[in-house]
């Protein structure tokens, strides 16, 4: 059992209050239901509100600019440098700030492999994100805690505010990362999803070390063993298109690709519950209860959390171990995958429902990550925006696009590893005026994709993007299928299906370093 004195050694804190070192799920809740942090919901889950943050906040996320990095971070608008001095002085003022308060702390893992997993260890000031901490990342067994030393701390300050004046933030928000000290210091915020996605940023520095493959996907693994990715950006559909009553699920969100096979970053999933119903996502919803915490679920007087209403936004969460899903795989940890799923939400309601990728598209897709943000996800975006998130997961990329994309063209190679291109975004016209896939049609479309059925299946490939697209899908009308057939005017798809591929163009020039089989496996030029 670790000490005040040990913890206060280890990072430099002075921490003079209660400490609540790894407090079981159940104690978590009762605290933060006596500190008023949230609300009992009828289904047993805690809800908290979060206030002016709801989503993700990128544009208040640093990285220390530290010679030890400098030169393996992609520094830009995803990577802003911050000056280890003003780091520095945030720390203290952190330091300051949680002196004389309860904390919350929780020491776990981010991988469920032994070999490759990183001991970490949250400071919260408020026990709802302890509970969260507790719930998404990979528990310890009691054992495993005995020799348990942080390797990385995330420190999590909600009520602190930054002042942009004096600390040299942007706003009163701070999500700040420094690889010397091995802190992550997180204020002005209470989203908890920060806490989970800067972890998973540092794994996305961390792993490619190790020669291991960071990826923004959810996996799940079938009855023969079979291991299935799905890539994708948030809302793409990773924690809803993997959560298969068929399949069992590894994990949701992160997970990393070695020479052992793939395993989960994380232990728990972090679903968006907007218009969650028990009939299309019973998994989830069955995945809401004691131990789970929903994060801006607006609730009824009878405490029955309202899915439909998104008052307070449209990105509602809902947090739960991976063991609340039937079945789930513990530890998360897969054998080499087979297919690999792209999830794209095409707000231009032109790419195909589904396609079948060669390994060059593959690289062409992965590097381009074409799809939209979706509304709430990140502060400021209201409605799907198309952009071109590289590796389906840019915002929590800190090396260059290149060195990922490597090591998957790789593995693709190597385990050879079936491709696909999944819209679950728009058809019948672009985002205002088609509707978003019928998410049966894109279950069906992955079942395909998954028990072999399209391997012997006809393809016609689309004549602006080349992508095989199959004749036949079982349990999906063959006029879902081409996306021309499902807009009313013809021509409308041309004209936005040849705008998108300038689009792609444009967006890929700055890949200068890639082959030219794999810049022609982009859309083709206007004839
Ligand atoms: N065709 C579809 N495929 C996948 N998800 C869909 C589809 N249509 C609507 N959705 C909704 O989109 C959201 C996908 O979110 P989620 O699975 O949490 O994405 P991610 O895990 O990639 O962030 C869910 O709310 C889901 O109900
Ligand atoms: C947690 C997030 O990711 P996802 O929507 O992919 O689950 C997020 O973007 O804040
Ligand atoms: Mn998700």
């Amino acid at each position: 059992m670790l000490t005040q004195t040990n913890i206060n050694q280890e990072l430099g804190l002075s921490l003079q209050g209660t400490i609540h070192h790894n407090l079981t799920t159940a104690q978590l809740v009762e605290k933060a239901l006596e500190r008023g942090e949230g609300d009992l919901t009828s289904t047993g889950a805690f809800r908290a509100t979060t206030g002016k943050y709801t989503g993700r906040s990128p544009k208040d996320k640093f990285i220390v600019d530290e010679p030890s990095i400098r030169d393996h971070i992609d520094w830009g608008n995803v990577n802003q440098p911050m000056d280890s001095k003003v780091f520095d002085s945030l720390f203290m003022k952190v330091k300051a700030y949680l002196q004389e308060k309860e904390v919350f702390i929780f020491d776990g893992f981010a991988g469920t492999d032994p070999d490759y997993r990183l001991p970490i260890r949250v400071i919260n000031e408020e026990a709802w994100h302890n509970l969260f901490a507790r719930q998404l990342f990979v528990r310890p067994s009691q054992e495993e805690l005995k020799s348990h030393r942080p390797s990385f701390t995330v420190i999590s300050v909600p009520g602190l505010q930054a002042d942009p004046e004096t600390d040299g933030t942007r706003s009163e928000t701070f999500i700040a990362v420094s690889f010397t000290h091995r802190v992550i210091l997180i204020g002005g915020t209470r989203y908890a999803g920060e806490m989970k996605k800067s972890i998973f940023s540092v794994m996305n520095y961390l792993l490619p070390e190790q020669s291991v493959m960071p990826m923004h996907c959810s996996a799940n693994k079938g009855k023969d063993g079979d291991t299935a990715l799905f890539f994708g950006l948030s809302g793409t559909g990773k924690t809803t298109l993997s959560a298969d009553p068929d399949r069992s699920l590894i994990g949701d969100d992160e997970h990393g690709w070695s020479d052992n096979g793939i395993f989960n970053i994380e232990g728990g999933c972090y679903a968006k519950c907007i218009g969650l119903s028990q009939e299309k996502e019973p998994q989830i919803w069955n995945a809401i209860r004691f131990g789970s915490v929903l994060e801006n679920v607006v609730l009824d007087s009878f405490r029955n959390p309202d899915y439909d209403d998104n008052t307070l936004t449209e990105n509602t969460r809902a947090a739960y171990p991976v063991e609340h899903i039937p079945g789930a795989e513990i530890p998360g940890i897969g054998s080499h995958p087979g297919v690999i799923i792209f999830l794209t939400a095409d707000a231009f309601g032109v790419l195909p429902p589904i396609s079948k990728l060669t390994p060059e598209q593959a690289m062409y897709h992965f590097l381009s990550g074409y799809t939209s943000k979706l509304a709430g996800t990140e502060r400021g975006v209201t409605q799907p925006e198309a952009t071109f998130s590289t590796c389906f997961g840019a915002p929590f990329l800190p090396r260059p696009a290149g060195i990922y994309a490597e090591m998957l063209g790789n593995k693709i190679a190597k385990h050879q590893a079936k491709v696909y291109l999944v819209n679950t975004g728009w058809s019948g016209g672009p985002y205002g005026v088609g509707k978003r896939m019928k998410l049966s049609y894109t279950r069906s479309m992955v079942r395909a994709a998954l028990d072999g059925s399209l391997d012997h299946a006809s393809f016609t490939p689309d004549p602006i993007f080349g992508l095989a697209i199959p004749d036949h899908c079982p349990e999906v009308p063959k006029e879902v299928l081409q996306p021309r057939n499902t807009w009313e005017d013809p021509d409308a798809y041309d004209l936005k299906a040849s705008e998108l591929a300038e689009r792609f163009r444009q967006n890929f020039w700055k890949f200068q370093d890639v082959s030219e089989s794999i810049r022609q496996a982009g859309p083709k030029e206007k004839l």
